[in-house]
């Protein structure tokens, strides 16, 4: 990864604590799909796994706002996925269901078929049962591909928000620094080795996290202070892959203050 990133450059947006963070980050989620509504339909959000995103998502379950957005013209899809079988308390999809979305699906009009999970490990697609993250990776790139736009230099929707967690050591999605995903070209990657649990992993790729209009890294919590900064200061992608998350229209960085205030 090297040369300039392209897109928005990020602004910084900070919340006293990671509760009223993840409130915050509902509300402006909801108001953000609202917005996109009134021009375009259908709308397409990315989720994402890890502390801040699941509880996100869970603030959007309780907000009074959520009965504002009309379901039945979003798509949800991840930002990366653990490569694990259908089902798995750790999978990124059942926290979200469990948070979130399978609420939407029972009471909201948000249809079945407009939730885009990263194929589990087992699944079957098409006459394919999936047994790498490979498999998986391609799999969702072909569902990406269906709802491509067609200016697309790669085959994604352009995505109206797109949300990242971000590690302690700068990881977005399921980029990690040093790996070879950061590099991979396309619309998704299969990892493996990955420095966080589980070791196989699906992601979106750069190529496509960077067709999202709006990129929010959310993050919370003073081990994430240090590589915040590092990534708001520039550093490599290939050292910070969160310094890679740029959006074409907009890019935020929604901090608590921990996260937001480096070590001294
Ligand atoms: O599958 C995952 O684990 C996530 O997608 C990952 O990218 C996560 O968002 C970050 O690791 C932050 O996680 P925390 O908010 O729990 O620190």
């Amino acid at each position: 990864m090297t040369g300039a990133v392209p897109g928005a450059a990020p602004l910084a947006v900070v919340h006293p604590d990671a509760a009223v963070l993840a409130e915050a980050t509902a509300a402006r989620l909801l108001t953000r799909l609202l917005d996109a509504q009134s021009v375009r339909t259908p709308v397409h959000a990315v989720l994402t796994g890890g502390t801040v995103g699941i509880k996100t998502l869970e603030a959007v379950a309780a907000s009074p706002l959520r009965a504002a957005v009309d379901w039945s013209g979003v798509h949800l899809w991840w930002g990366d996925e653990r490569f694990l079988p259908d089902g798995d308390p750790d999978r990124n999809e059942t926290q979200a269901r469990h948070a979130l979305v399978d609420a939407l699906v029972a009471g909201s009009g948000l249809p079945a078929e407009h939730v885009h999970a990263m194929p589990a490990l087992g699944a079957v697609v098409g006459d394919q049962t999936v047994e790498t993250p490979e498999q998986s990776a391609s799999a969702y790139a072909a569902e990406l591909a269906r709802f491509a736009t067609e200016a697309a230099d790669v085959a994604v929707p352009e995505f109206d928000v797109l949300l990242l967690g971000m590690g302690p050591d700068g990881h977005v999605a399921s980029l990690f620094p040093g790996h070879e995903g950061l590099d991979a070209r396309g619309a998704t990657v299969g990892v493996h080795g990955s420095p966080k649990p589980p070791p196989e992993r699906v992601s979106l790729t750069f190529d496509a996290l960077r067709r999202a209009r709006e990129v929010w890294v959310v993050a919370a919590g003073a081990e994430k202070a240090a590589q915040a900064a590092a990534a708001l200061g520039g550093e490599p992608v290939v050292d910070v892959p969160a310094a890679g998350a740029r959006g074409t229209e907009r890019t935020l960085w929604l901090l608590d203050a921990a996260a937001a205030t480096p070590a001294s």
